[in-house]
C-alpha cells in the first residue's frame, strides 16, 4: 500500500496541533517527525517532549526520523512518548546491529535511513530485521532542497535486493518530493512518501489530496 508521510518541518511549530489535524484529517496515513541534534546534522529540531504532545492530537503512525548521533540513547524515550515507526541513520551509530536491536526491543517498528551517498551494501546482513527502509534523496537537515536524481537508480536497486532475499518491506523516500515527481518514485519501487515543502507550501489539506489521489 502507498502511504503519505507529511514531514511537520516545514508546518508551523507554533501551530503544530492544527498544522497535523489538517494533513490527518485531509487522509494522510503517518506524520513524519524529524528529530535533529546539530551534529550528525548541522540543524536541530525537536525530541522526545514534542512527540509526546503531538501523540495527543493524532491517531496517524509516527514516523520519527532520527538524525542523530548514536541514536540508540533516545530510543527508549522516544517509543514511551508514542513513536510508532524508529528510523535510524546507518552512518550515525558504529553498532548499527545493536542499534536496531534496541529499536526492536522497545516494541515499535525499525527503520534504517542511508544518506544519498551510502551504498546499499551496508543492509547485506540486516535487511530481513527492518520493517522500512529511509532512502534519502537529499542530504539530511533542512526541507525544501532539490530531489537528487540518482537516488531513482538506488530504489530500483533497492527493489532488486528485497526480491532477491524474498523480502518485502517497506521503502520510504524523503527529500524533495513534488507532485511532479512523485510518480517516478513510486514507479521505482517507494511506496512511502516523505514530503514537507510541497505538502506545507500553500493549502496543505489540498496538497494531501492531490498526492493521495496520484498515489492510488
Ligand atoms: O528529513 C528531512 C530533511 O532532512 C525531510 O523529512 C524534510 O523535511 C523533507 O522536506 P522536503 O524536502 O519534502 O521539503
Ligand atoms: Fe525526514
Amino acid at each position: 500500500m502507498n502511504c503519505l508521510s507529511p514531514s511537520i518541518l516545514s508546518a508551523d511549530y507554533g501551530h503544530l496541533a492544527d498544522d497535523i489535524a489538517l494533513v490527518d484529517e485531509a487522509g494522510a496515513q503517518y506524520i513524519h517527525v524529524d528529530v535533529m541534534d546539530g551534529t550528525f546534522v548541522p540543524n536541530i529540531t525537536i525530541g522526545a517532549p514534542v512527540v509526546r504532545s503531538i501523540r495527543n492530537y493524532t491517531d496517524k503512525i509516527l514516523d520519527v526520523h532520527m538524525m542523530v548521533e548514536e541514536p540508540a540513547r533516545f530510543v527508549p524515550d522516544m517509543a514511551e512518548a508514542g513513536a510508532d515507526i524508529i528510523t535510524v541513520h546507518a552512518e550515525a551509530t558504529r553498532h548499527l546491529d545493536r542499534t536496531i536491536a534496541a529499536v526492536k526491543e522497545q516494541k515499535v517498528m525499525v527503520g534504517l535511513a542511508l544518506n544519498p551517498a551510502t551504498s546499499l551494501d551496508v543492509l547485506e546482513y540486516v535487511l530481513p530485521q527492518l520493517d522500512m527502509v529511509l532512502l534519502m534523496s537529499v542530504n539530511p537537515g533542512f526541507g525544501g532542497q532539490e530531489f537528487i536524481p540518482y537516488t531513482i537508480d538506488k530504489l530500483q536497486q533497492l527493489r532488486q535486493m528485497m526480491d532477491r532475499q524474498g523480502l518485502d518491506i517497506d521503502i520510504e523516500v524523503d527529500g524533495g518530493i513534488n507532485l511532479e515527481n512523485v510518480t517516478d518514485v513510486l514507479n521505482a519501487g517507494a511506496n512511502i512518501i516523505v514530503a514537507g515543502s510541497a505538502v506545507y507550501r500553500g493549502d496543505a489539506a489540498d496538497n494531501v489530496q492531490r498526492f493521495l489521489e496520484i498515489m492510488g
